[in-house]
């Protein structure tokens, strides 16, 4: 929680404006912060200077990591999180290659879960990874990315944490993450909570430790009619002691995760948190 809260005071003190062609809007904007979670000890990162819906966050890596492209499908999980960006922003809709009211098109676990070759034919990436770990086996390359610059006119919007590298010390799983673009307010607050059940996850399917998930963003921004909840509310408040996060332990496989896994399997215990706060989002 100290480190979300460091970052978004070095933004506000530190930023500088930038404009953003896309959403028409300007974004105070730091580049490069490294957040560190530590997962081994269940110190869930979770944001208690506002209300978070962290759900809704959980209800996301799920439909990633099931390869969902429907925000219906997204919003059977638990989240409306994907509405705005697949049926209100103008040049997805414009785009012949739209399927339809709530198609999201290629993006996320729908290339994770079938990333195009060159040669024709996919690559079930996240598979892959479950099969290496579950077997011990740590490649040095054991990457999901949903990363596809050819793809980018196929979906509503370019992933924001695009690559989740994981690693293998002795029975312990490693996670490095990356984000190429971060609405601090309203997108890392779920972020951080995604990172840290990622790796939770994985190391509870592919039966070893989980240690820690390092998750280094890019350029972090707080869009304009965000800056003064942030800086006025958000930031004056003392944050409280972290919550843990429980998951269902009959999770253990990555068909689990597929077929019946839903947000009942999550819980958090003693989370303290001061009132919501409701930020604008840019679409
Ligand atoms: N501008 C922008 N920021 C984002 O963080 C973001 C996008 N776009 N587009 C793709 C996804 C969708 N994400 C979202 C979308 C909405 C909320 C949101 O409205 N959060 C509210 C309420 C959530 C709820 O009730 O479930 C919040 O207070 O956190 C958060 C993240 C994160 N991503
Ligand atoms: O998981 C997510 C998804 C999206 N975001 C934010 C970051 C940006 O504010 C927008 C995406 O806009 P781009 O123009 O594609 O960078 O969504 C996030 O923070 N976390």
């Amino acid at each position: 929680m100290k480190q979300y809260l460091d970052l978004c005071k070095r933004i506000v003190d530190e930023g500088e404006w930038v404009n953003n062609a896309r959403t028409n809007k300007k974004c105070l904007t730091v580049i490069n912060a490294d957040l560190v979670y530590d997962v081994g000890n269940n110190q869930f990162p979770l944001v208690t200077t506002r209300k978070s819906f962290w759900k809704s966050a959980i209800a996301e890596v799920l439909g990633y990591l099931r390869g969902y492209q429907n925000a219906a499908d997204f919003r059977a999980l638990g989240t409306k999180t994907w509405d705005a960006n697949a049926n209100e922003n103008q040049a997805w809709l414009n785009n012949p290659n739209r399927k339809g009211h709530d198609d999201m098109g290629l993006i996320y676990g729908a290339l994770g879960r079938a990333f195009p070759k060159p040669t024709g034919g996919h690559v079930d990436l996240l598979q892959q990874i479950v099969d290496d770990l579950s077997n011990g086996i740590d490649n040095r390359g054991e990457i999901l990315t949903f990363y596809h610059p050819g793809a980018f006119d196929l979906g509503c919007l370019r992933p924001c944490m695009y690559e989740h590298h994981f690693s293998l010390l002795g029975d312990t799983l490693y996670l490095n993450s990356t984000q190429r673009s971060c609405d601090v307010p309203l997108g890392l607050n779920f972020n951080m909570v995604q990172v840290y059940v990622l790796l939770a996850l994985m190391a509870q399917i592919t039966g070893h430790k989980a240690g820690k998930a390092y998750h280094k963003i890019v350029n972090a921004h707080i869009y304009e009619d965000q800056l003064a909840p942030m800086r006025d509310i958000q930031l004056t408040r003392e944050p409280f002691a972290s919550p843990k996060l429980i998951i269902n332990p009959k999770i253990t496989s990555l068909n689990d995760i597929e077929t019946w896994v839903t947000l009942d399997d999550f819980s958090v215990e003693d989370y303290e948190h001061h009132d919501a706060i409701k930020y604008p989002f840019a679409v």
